[in-house]
């Protein structure tokens, strides 16, 4: 057991409100052993919100001004610290997250790649240059900064989520203050201390600890905030659309999805079969792009199922930190339920469980919030189970008998973030790059694994249309001028005669 990180808000510079055990903290505890406290961090309230907020408005006037090459130096150097640090962040998270240590990696590598990617946006950024209507003028288009941002993050990602905010939000020349999912304010904070490390100025970029629905929502309806950047559930994103509504903010919305996964007649079943394990139970299921239905031809339902069984069988389940084991634990008791109250929904509504269903208890499993990885059979595709996110290591099997039954009933939600199609048919494959609603599709892949040079986001109610990552993300965090440039010495004849 090892000695809790005080974590601390970083506004201004500065290392601030240290929490105290007695009054106005919260701690976050190590998932997969509730006994082992990881960090204790403030409760801030709305003093601390408006001080990150003044810190952000008075860095803004000058970093805006920061050439964006220069602004960008510092994202590559916070990359560098990231690659210096990956190992001592991964088995951080995986204390703090609970995620398999490998997947921890993997999470701290994205944002490395991040920093990478959005450094290089530095010295692009680029507009057009477009001919006037005049003789003896220029046209052209910048892109400009939006102002102060607040990122809200969740707890499935605690690394790369806020990397893909902040680090294209800071090259584009804004200012960020980062409020952290509660259940991961270590990660968040020794990552914050990395961009701290790299000299960004004070006040550029600030982080404030505490409880959504206090600090989130004070940051959200703050009205010196101008864009909010959220990744979480459906119902908190409603929350942050609406609000930045009424206060006129921009805003960016990521909300999850019911990903699928079909596996037609014609595809290789071995390879499907690491899709589908990888999809559903990699990260414990706790991903927006988690496949939480696997759309199966009859003709290779049976096998398949008995495939997917034996896999599932021999999945081990452990702490994250220990390197013997496939899938850690769920992040909090609050999700622990929720997963438990959906298989209780899915027995209600006639579906059958093949494997799982319990929470696991063995050992010192006890000790954790664990899940057994459950497959449910029977599925039809207007079960709750078929259409609502789980979140969880829980896959709905669905049965289909034609390649367009399966493409209907994969669009078939409201949420539309990834899809995958394992098949050999080139014809199959490019009709279902037409046809699947959703922002990322997969062919002979599954559904998690996303690039950061390719955009990230979904359609439906999975966002509100913006996509992160990619050189997406700058349509997030800048906003277009346009500027004309009158070299004639005179009012031109055409302008004032609107060229009649
Ligand atoms: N799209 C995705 O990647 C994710 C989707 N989810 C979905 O959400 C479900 C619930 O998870 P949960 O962690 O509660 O998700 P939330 O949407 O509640 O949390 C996401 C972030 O929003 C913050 N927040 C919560 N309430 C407010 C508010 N009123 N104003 C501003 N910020 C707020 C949270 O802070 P705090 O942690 O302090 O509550 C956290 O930082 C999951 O089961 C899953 O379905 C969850 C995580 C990621
Ligand atoms: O699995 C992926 O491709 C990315 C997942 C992710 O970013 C998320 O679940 O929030």
């Amino acid at each position: 057991m090892t000695t809790p990180l005080i974590c601390q808000n970083y506004i201004n510079g500065q290392w601030l409100h240290k929490p105290s055990l007695e009054s106005h903290s919260l701690e976050s505890r190590n998932p997969a052993n509730k006994n082992e406290v990881v960090a204790i961090f403030p409760r801030s309230g709305i003093e601390d919100i408006n001080a990150a907020v003044a810190a952000a408005c008075q860095a803004y006037h000058s970093w805006r001004k920061v050439p964006a090459p220069a602004r960008a130096e510092y994202i590559f150097r916070v990359g560098e610290l990231l690659l210096e640090n990956k190992e001592e962040l991964a088995q951080l998270m995986s204390r703090e997250m609970g995620k398999p240590l490998t997947e921890a990696r993997g999470d701290v590598q994205e944002g490395i790649d991040c920093a990478f990617y959005s450094a290089g946006e530095g010295r692009r950024l680029f507009g057009q240059t477009t001919p006037s209507e005049m003789s003896n003028k220029f046209a052209m288009t910048v892109r400009m900064p939006i102002g102060v941002c607040a990122l809200i993050t969740p707890w499935n990602f605690p690394v790369a989520i806020p990397c893909w905010k902040a680090m294209p939000a800071l090259v584009c020349g804004n200012t960020v203050i980062l409020k952290p999912a509660e259940d991961t304010p270590a990660c968040a904070t020794k990552l914050i201390e990395i961009f701290a490390s790299a000299g960004l100025p004070p006040g550029v970029i600030n982080l404030v600890h505490g409880v959504g629905e206090e600090a989130g929502k004070a940051l959200v309806e703050h009205p010196n905030i101008d864009l909010v950047s959220f990744t979480g559930s459906s119902e908190t994103g409603a929350f942050v659309g609406a609000t930045c509504g009424l206060t006129h903010k921009r805003v960016c919305l990521e909300m999850g999805g019911k990903n699928a996964q079909v596996v037609m007649e014609d595809a290789d079943l071995e390879l499907a079969l690491d899709g589908a394990v990888w999809g559903a139970f990699g990260t414990t299921g706790q991903r927006c792009t988690a496949t939480s239905r696997l759309i199966l031809h009859r003709d290779i339902k049976e096998k398949f199922t008995n495939m997917l069984l034996e896999r599932t069988n021999n999945l081990r389940l452990g702490a994250g930190t220990d390197s013997n084991i496939d899938i850690g634990p769920i992040i909090n008791e609050k999700q622990l339920q929720r997963v438990k109250q959906y298989i209780d929904i899915a027995r209600e509504q006639g579906a059958k469980i093949l494997i799982g269903g319990e929470i696991a208890t063995d050992g010192e499993l006890v000790n954790g919030y664990f899940f057994e990885p459950t497959i449910l059979d029977q599925v039809t595709p207007n079960m709750r189970v078929a259409q609502e996110e789980i979140f969880g290591p829980v896959v709905a099997l669905i049965e289909i008998s034609s390649f367009e039954e399966a493409i209907a009933i994969l669009n078939d939600t409201n949420y539309g973030l990834s899809s995958s199609v394992y098949t050999r048919d080139i014809n199959r494959a490019f009709t279902a790059m037409r046809d699947i609603e959703a922002g990322i599709t997969y062919i002979n892949g599954p559904t998690i694994g996303a690039e950061v040079h390719l955009p990230f986001g979904g359609v439906k109610q999975t966002g509100n249309g913006h996509r992160e990552a990619g050189t997406t993300a700058l349509d997030i965090f800048t906003e277009w001028k346009s500027v004309y440039v009158d070299f004639s010495g005179s009012l031109q004849r055409a302008q004032i005669d609107n060229r009649g």
